[in-house]
């Protein structure tokens, strides 16, 4: 299998906190890594770094074999990088199918195609029944759907979700836990997830990376490295659910 991400030596600081300690990552194409950490971890410097958003100290961030250290966010996207963010950021006043017609459009192509793609993208998220609402009258499950959808529009092939579970009650999260086993199934897309709920961690990782200070301080299978002593010591004062 091929490697849709490859990490090496990367570190980060700012001024003189050490967010990222020589950082070493595979991520092999259509798998799907979660990445836990306790808080000050790294992990948003990570993202921001494999995104083009931060310029790493040393090192090198390979997508699909192209070697993106430094290069701009929006240049990495085109090669096939797209993010989800915590706050989510669609334009409130449009509809649900303005905001994913939009996001396929920035890719490019025609609007009738736009259209098409918009429309199996809503379909394959379950936001059918709110296409015609305004998104600013949705509440939080159907938005981060939303934002699921409007990065998906831009046909990506490695997805970074930063926190999509986060203020999702048990019930709502279980959909969007199944869509995403669903896109890597249908897409064949490679997922990279930043996630503090640990049954979503271990239902939807091939691998699983933890990050601590700084430093990946263990990965493997999702078992494996919950049940690491090291990593068990990590979360020490913090708590590690599910675990
Ligand atoms: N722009 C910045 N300027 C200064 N320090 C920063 C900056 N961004 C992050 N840091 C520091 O780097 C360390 C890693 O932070 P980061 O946000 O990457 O951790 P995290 O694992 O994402 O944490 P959380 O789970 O709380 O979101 C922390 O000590 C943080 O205070």
């Amino acid at each position: 299998m091929s490697t849709a991400l490859e990490v090496r030596d990367v570190s980060k600081s700012f001024r003189g906190v050490q967010a990222l300690s020589e950082v070493e990552i595979d991520v092999a194409e259509g798998s799907i890594v979660g990445i836990i950490g306790p808080n000050g971890a790294g992990k948003t410097t990570f993202f921001n770094v494999i995104a083009g958003a931060l310029r790493p100290d040393t090192g090198h961030v390979k997508l699909f074999g192209k070697d993106v250290s430094g290069m701009s966010p929006h240049r990495i996207s085109r090669l096939g990088m797209a993010r989800t963010f915590q706050l989510m950021r669609p334009f409130g006043s449009m509809t649900v199918r303005e905001n994913v017609v939009a996001a396929a459009l920035s890719r490019g192509g025609n609007h009738r195609g736009a259209h098409h793609h918009a429309h199996d993208v809503i379909e394959a998220t379950g936001m059918a029944a709110w296409a015609d609402m305004v998104s600013d009258s949705l509440h939080t499950a159907a938005l981060k759907r939303l934002e699921l959808a409007r990065v998906l529009a831009t046909r990506p092939r490695l997805l970074l979700l930063d926190e999509v579970l986060a203020g999702l009650v048990p019930a709502e999260r279980a959909p969007v836990v199944e869509l995403l086993a669903h896109l890597r199934e249908s897409e064949g897309l490679t997922l990279v997830f930043v996630e503090h709920i640990m049954q979503a961690v271990m239902q939807l990782s091939d691998s699983v990376v933890v990050f601590d200070r700084g430093r990946v301080i263990a990965s493997g299978e999702p078992a494996e490295v919950v049940a690491d002593p090291t990593v068990v010591e990590a979360y020490l004062g913090q708590e590690l659910p599910g675990a």
